[in-house]
């Protein structure tokens, strides 16, 4: 009897009953664990964080609230000039007068009607007295000083800009 040199008998290679721990990395079958967290969609998170008690609060409701307290606060020379152009028109309508212009301007300047609003001041026609330009029509747009300390204050009272 001689010896039988054939291929050498391999033990079959079975898929283990139980997957090893890190069967699930390689797996593209969702693990047991994961599937059972919410149905692991991309929606599942972003669900559960909206379900807060509380929405958010809106940065608009914010500025709303210092606008309002600003606005509260707000004298009554201050409130002729409307957040919205044209509203009494133009040519000097519930023009206001009543503030201090630079010094010295009521002799540099002849001030005429008002010819248009914005939102922080208006503009009026103006004539120079005297020296370079005498005679000269110019515009002159005028900017109450609590105005423009009300914009500032506004402006460090926003949580986004650094004072
Ligand atoms: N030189 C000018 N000649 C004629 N009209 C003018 C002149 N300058 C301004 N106006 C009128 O006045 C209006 C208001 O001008 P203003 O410069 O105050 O506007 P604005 O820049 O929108 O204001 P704000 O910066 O306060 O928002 C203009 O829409 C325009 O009708």
């Amino acid at each position: 009897m001689g010896i039988c040199y054939g291929k050498p008998e391999l033990p079959e290679v079975r898929e283990p009953t139980t997957p090893s721990p890190a069967h699930s990395l390689f797996s593209s079958k969702k693990s047991p664990s994961v599937a059972s967290e919410g149905g692991g969609s991309a929606t599942a998170t972003p669900r559960r964080f909206f379900k807060l008690p509380f929405p958010p609060p809106s940065p608009a409701k914010h500025i709303r609230a210092v606008l309002a307290r600003r606005h509260g606060s707000v004298k009554p020379n201050e409130a002729a000039i409307p957040e919205d152009e044209g509203e009494e028109g133009r040519g000097g309508a519930g023009l206001d007068k009543n503030f201090g212009f630079l010094k010295g301007f009521a002799s540099k300047y002849e001030i005429g009607e008002e010819v248009g609003r914005g939102h922080f001041g208006y503009t009026c026609t103006a004539k120079i007295k005297k020296g370079d330009g005498k005679d000269q029509p110019v515009p002159v747009k005028v900017i109450p000083k609590a105005k423009v300390k009300q914009i500032l204050s506004f402006l460090q009272d926003l949580p986004f800009i650094a004072s």
